[in-house]
């Protein structure tokens, strides 16, 4: 049996509802094909199940320093206690309501075929599922990515979790073992410790969140320790094994124990693209060295009449950038449009808590770029709302090229980092430079008014 359709996408993540969307509403026949779970990562096993519990671990922290606050209870209720089966089924309502959302509304899209199955090219623009063939003269790849497990020595032996087997959890770990000390790592480390679990985080290089400045990475080991948390940095060689019931890793730091014995272990050592198993030399489709999808400017892979969005072309790691792929794509073939993805400004949030609210580059990049630079801080300690909160923790940072006088990057981590940074997004996507936002009249109180004096307070970079 054989189809054909004007368009075929693999993958309904975040990019290709949206485009099947964009190519039906223009009156094209569509198939889209979803081998598990409508919504991909962000709905189901990333975003927004995380940034549910997350809000969960918030609501704990602060019960827990309601004392500060001057909230008192009518009788001692001794020692706060977490309910993990409550947070879990909160997450899953979100995920169940996200998820049948997009599966409504593909549903609602007239001339759009849902396929479930796996998609594995038999030739260029040709795609076998179910053991049918089907083709179009385009076809949209949005396969995403899933945990990197690597070949640890004795990972066989024990059981560990990835983001997506940890999501469901419903019994508390006695003690978390986090191995990857960055975005994922550290989002379920803060909240398995304000659950109550004990958590270490063990990181192969020298600090946390390695992308990001120095600075950033000791602030939230500082406040990540203050909470609790153990952090071992510089761990190579990870293997692990069982003791009794429990977990080991060893790590080989320079100091502190070789190994770390807990009752459950989480990878979080990265991603990696779902295209090893997509026929995709059959295609013509060319990937990198590790697996990522080879893209042009406007997301076209080497095949005549095939693209890639998403996680899947190494151009972006987000939701929002997976979102914006389609996008560009759905501008460009539908509206005439000549949208490129470098003319993207790379702006995303680290929900620890406080947030790190990230845009454009880090200090140390803009350093290297060898550009005459304007460079500012100011501590959280120094912001007026956030001292009202009590939530002192983090700084904000700007750099700006001395010449153009244009912001070249920008971070705030703080209480609010994640919605305050989009100022400064704004202001770049804006194209106005430091003198135009140094006379906005911001909100009082607020954490964004403090941007306008970071800027009066840049200074050149020794
Ligand atoms: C724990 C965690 C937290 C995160 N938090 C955030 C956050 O707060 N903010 C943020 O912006 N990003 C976050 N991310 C990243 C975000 O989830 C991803 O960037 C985003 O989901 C990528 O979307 P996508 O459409 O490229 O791929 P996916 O959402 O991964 O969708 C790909 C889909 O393709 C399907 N598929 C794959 N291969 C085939 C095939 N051969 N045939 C048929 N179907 C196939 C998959 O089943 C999947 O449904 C997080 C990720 C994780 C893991
Ligand atoms: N808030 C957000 O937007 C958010 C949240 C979570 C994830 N994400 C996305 O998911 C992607 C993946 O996140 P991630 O944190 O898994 O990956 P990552 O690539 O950012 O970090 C992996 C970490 O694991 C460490 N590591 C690698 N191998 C190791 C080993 N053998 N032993 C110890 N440590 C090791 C690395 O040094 C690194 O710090 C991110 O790039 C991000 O785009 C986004």
């Amino acid at each position: 049996m054989s189809r054909s359709f004007d368009a075929i996408i693999v993958g309904a993540g975040q990019a290709g509802p949206a485009l099947a969307g964009r190519l039906t509403a223009a009156g094209k026949t569509v198939a889209i094909i979803e081998r598990h779970l409508v919504g991909g990562t962000c709905v189901n096993t990333g975003c927004k199940p995380t940034k549910t519990l997350v809000a969960s671990a918030y609501a704990a922290r602060v019960a827990q320093r309601g004392g500060e606050y001057g909230v008192q209870y009518a009788a001692d209720p001794g020692p706060i206690r977490f309910h993990l089966p409550t947070a879990a089924a909160r997450a899953q309502k979100v995920i169940l309501n996200s998820r049948k959302g997009n599966e409504d509304w593909l549903a609602s899209m007239p001339n759009l075929t849902l396929i479930r199955g796996h998609a594995r090219f038999t030739g260029p623009r040709q795609i076998e599922v179910n053991g049918e063939t089907i083709e179009a003269p385009q076809v949209f790849l949005n396969v995403g990515g899933r945990a990197n497990v690597p070949d640890f020595p004795g990972l066989v032996d024990v059981d560990y979790l990835t983001n997506s087997t940890i999501i469901p959890l419903e019994v508390l770990p006695d003690h978390l073992i986090v191995v990857g000390g960055s975005y994922i790592g550290l989002e379920f480390a803060q909240m398995y410790r304000r659950f109550g679990a004990k958590v270490t985080v063990v990181e192969q290089g020298p600090r946390l969140v390695g992308k990001e400045d120095e600075d950033v990475s000791a602030e939230i080991r500082t406040f990540l320790e203050a909470e609790g948390i153990e952090v071992r940095t510089h761990a190579c060689c990870i293997r692990l094994g069982k003791r009794g019931d429990q977990v080991m890793v060893g790590v080989d730091c320079d100091e502190g124990a070789p190994e770390v014995t807990g009752s459950h272990v989480l990878l979080a050592v990265g991603r990696r693209p779902n295209t090893d198993d997509l026929g995709l030399e059959l295609a013509g489709v060319a990937v990198d060295e590790r697996g990522y999808i080879t893209v042009d400017d406007h997301l076209k892979t080497t095949a005549e009449g095939v693209w890639a969005m998403g996680d899947c072309n190494g151009k972006g790691a987000f939701t929002h950038t997976a979102w914006n792929d389609y996008e560009i794509v759905a501008a460009n073939l539908l509206d005439g449009a000549d949208r490129k993805v470098s003319e993207r400004i790379l702006g995303y949030a680290l929900y620890v808590d406080p947030p790190l609210g990230r845009v454009g580059m880090t200090e140390a990049q803009a350093r290297r770029s060898g550009r005459p630079l304007l460079v500012a801080k100011r501590p959280m300690t120094r912001v007026g709302r956030a001292v009202e909160k009590g939530e002192t923790w983090g700084f904000m940072t700007m750099v700006a090229d001395a010449e153009t006088r244009k912001v070249l990057g920008a971070a705030v981590l703080g209480t609010g980092g994640d919605e305050v940074i989009h100022g400064v997004l704004d202001m770049m996507n804006a194209g106005a430079t430091i003198d135009t936002y140094q006379w906005a009249v911001p909100i009082h109180p607020t954490v964004s008014e403090l941007i306008p004096t970071l800027i009066g307070s840049l200074q050149p970079a020794a």
